[in-house]
């Protein structure tokens, strides 16, 4: 290391996106070093709309590992965090900045302690895959600092050990998690199907039903479907091999129909097999009881609405998928199309009197603009949607939280500029 070892902080700061699987992940048959039952594909959701920001820093000065998560100290004791930290640290290397007389030696980085600081630019713990963007930038971003020399593929497989999902972050646009046969995982690692430029006609709507931490997380609700369900055992080895090859076919020709068909009937696997678990683990729903109908309800609704007018249109318009949680995500054909399907759902379920359009609808404006939705006016003027039968057309005010318009977005990116990290480049310690 180098002389004046206690003055220096050395520091790197990453964004990095979050996913939504197209073709479920659900059920592991290695809990330690997760490793899943079958492959699964998702959508990296842009950056811009949904990230996690982390800054990881190095310095002598630092006595142990620490870390904030949203401005909150948190432990980072637990077995995954350890295992992630491990794995990276193992493939540390030496690192120099003749300018700041910083100089690391690959042995050193075992006796370094680190601080990190990380940021979700929304809700933790909520179904919205926090612990993907969160593991998979911690993994970037220590790589980066570390100097470690792996690809996004090696990457992924460190990140996999942190939350399963957390692989397919590490790439932009269409990502396969191949599941692999390795007893160690080695081969259990995400690769681009294809970048987010590829398809960008998408645009996804995503409708927030609930902000609350579930009630069974992800990690323990697999756990009971791989001991319980039957239907899980049969959807990993029959289903998903043959969805795979389909989706991938239906990716690589932007091939809506068969994308939008693929990625509705896998969403719907996936809860059915929470259902056939023992016991049932409901995850449209919410872990108040009070509002348990209600979201019950907001999760069918949104399915229903866009079933009809799928059917209407004699082909897929829109697709659906729900992860462990009641927020539906919504992935349009195009803008016109998406635009159409705002008008719907404000018509369907207008913000309550006390919430402004302008924080109801979030991410990329311009689909509220291209709907012809300028203020409260338009939305109250909206007429029914057409393939909309029940008349009076109910609507159901206040039933969604708020909606985020965003696309199919980039991988993981690193911040040059010192003014984003998290982190006091003097202390290290958050700002
Ligand atoms: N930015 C982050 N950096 C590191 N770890 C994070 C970050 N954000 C979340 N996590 C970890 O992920 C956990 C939340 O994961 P969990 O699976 O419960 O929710 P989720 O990922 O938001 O939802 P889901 O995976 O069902 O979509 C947190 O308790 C924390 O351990
Ligand atoms: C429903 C899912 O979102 C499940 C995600 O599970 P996690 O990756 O959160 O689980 P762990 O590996 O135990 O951390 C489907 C998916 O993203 O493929």
């Amino acid at each position: 290391m180098a002389e004046e070892s206690g003055k220096w902080v050395l520091m790197v700061t990453a964004q990095t996106p979050t996913n939504i699987a197209v073709i479920k992940y659900w059920g592991k048959r290695d809990e330690t070093l997760i490793l899943p039952v079958n492959d699964s594909i998702s959508v990296t959701l842009d950056p811009d709309h949904l990230c996690t920001t982390t800054t990881v820093a190095v310095s002598p000065s630092f006595d142990h590992d620490r870390m904030w998560l949203n401005a909150k100290e948190i432990s980072l004791s637990g077995g995954r965090f350890q295992n992630c930290l491990r794995e990276i640290r193992n493939r540390a290397c030496d690192f120099e900045d003749k300018e700041k007389g910083i100089k690391i030696e690959k042995k050193d980085w075992e006796k370094l302690h680190l601080h990190i600081a990380s940021y979700n630019n929304f809700p933790t713990a909520a179904g919205l895959a926090s612990s993907a963007a969160g593991f998979a930038c911690l993994v970037f971003a220590l790589a980066k600092l570390m100097n470690a020399k792996e690809d996004q593929s090696q990457l992924s497989a460190i990140a996999r050990q942190g939350s399963g999902s957390a692989c397919r972050s590490l790439f932009g646009g269409f990502v396969k998690w191949i599941m692999g046969k390795d007893e160690k995982g080695s081969d259990s690692l995400a690769v681009q199907l294809a970048d987010e430029e590829h398809w960008n006609d998408l645009v996804i709507v995503i409708a927030v039903v609930s902000s609350r931490q579930k009630e069974t997380s992800s990690t323990s609700g697999m756990r009971e479907s791989v001991e319980t369900s039957l239907l899980l055992q049969h959807r990993a080895k029959e289903v998903v091999p043959k969805r795979i090859v389909q989706m991938e076919e239906a990716i690589k020709n932007r091939d809506f129909s068969s994308f939008a068909q693929l990625t509705c009937a896998d969403s719907n696997q996936f809860h059915a097999v929470c259902l056939d678990t023992s016991p049932p683990i409901f995850y449209m729903n919410d872990t108040s009881h009070r509002q348990f109908s209600t979201n019950m309800e907001t999760c069918f609704r949104i399915i229903s609405c866009v079933e009809k007018w799928n059917r209407s249109e004699g082909s897929p318009q829109v697709a659906y998928t729900f992860d462990a949680g009641p927020n539906a995500v919504l992935i349009a054909r195009n803008k016109k199309v998406a635009a159409q399907l705002l008008q719907r759902l404000l018509f369907i379920f207008p913000p309550s009197s006390d919430t402004d359009l302008n924080s109801y609808v979030i991410g990329d404006k311009s689909i509220l603009h291209d709907a012809g939705i300028g203020g409260m006016k338009d939305v109250e003027a909206l007429p029914p949607p057409p393939e909309i039968n029940t008349v009076p057309a109910q609507k159901y005010q206040g039933d969604v939280s708020y909606f985020i318009c965003t696309r199919p977005g980039r991988g993981p990116v690193l911040f040059s500029d010192e003014s984003k990290a998290l982190l006091n480049p003097e202390t290290g310690l958050p700002k």
